[in-house]
């Protein structure tokens, strides 16, 4: 069995649970408050500089040639294609200033920055393949479940649920696979492991949106 397969089958029943969020089932139908999706948005906007930052940490560290172009793509598309559908939301809700790193947010981006920058690059991979993955899984079962006539968080359901992230997808579920291969046993259960504690972040990301949690 490939490494990510049997990574997924350790994070079901952590995926399962993302899925029975409030602030999921609330995005799909159209009913989460506008306050806690302007959260979300303000916070993942934040997000998605330090990730851009972190894809190209890794772009700048992995071996083979055409997955240091694949993960300059990711990086720019990050930060590029991902906040145009965060700054076109700001425009329409009328947010203006993002403000600070909350706790879930700051706690997600320094364990993928120092990840990339201390781990070796197999550990760096297996770190942000949950972004990728677990927002394809949950924007196709958005897609496929949503409700709503008029949803006014329709931009967002449509960028994570269509065919063209789920190619970026693929590609960085199998550049995971290949280096996994070509790695010892040990480094693939530290891969796992990270695999494991993003995903548990992502499930956090959302929570803390949905409570508005902030520092004291
Ligand atoms: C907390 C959080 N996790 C994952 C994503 C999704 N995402 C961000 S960048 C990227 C890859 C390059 O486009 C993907 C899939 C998000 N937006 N926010």
């Amino acid at each position: 069995m490939k490494w990510s397969e049997q990574t997924w089958q350790t994070i079901e029943e952590k995926y399962n649970s993302i899925l029975k969020m409030p602030f999921i089932k609330e995005l799909s139908d159209g009913t989460l408050l506008l306050e806690k999706f302007k959260f979300y948005m303000a916070q993942d906007s934040l997000y998605l500089e330090h990730f851009g930052r972190t894809l190209s940490l890794i772009a700048a560290k992995i071996q083979d040639l055409q997955d240091v172009l694949a993960y300059m793509r990711f990086a720019e598309n990050a930060i590029v294609v991902e906040n145009a559908l965060h700054e076109s939301y700001f425009k329409d809700f009328g947010v203006t200033d993002k403000g600070i790193l909350q706790p879930a947010c700051h706690h997600y981006i320094h364990f993928l920055r120092s990840t990339a920058a201390l781990e070796s690059v197999e550990v760096a991979v297996a770190a942000v393949l949950p972004c990728f993955w677990i927002y394809r899984e949950v924007g196709d079962y958005i897609y496929k479940n949503q409700n709503a006539i008029n949803n006014p968080y329709q931009k967002w359901i449509e960028t994570y649920g269509g065919d063209e992230f789920s190619i970026a997808v693929d590609q960085a579920i199998a550049i995971c696979d290949k280096v996994a291969e070509n790695t010892t046993e040990e480094t693939r259960k530290r891969m796992t492991e990270a695999f494991i504690t993003s995903t548990r972040m992502e499930y956090h990301f959302w929570e803390a949106a949905y409570q508005l949690k902030t520092w004291m």
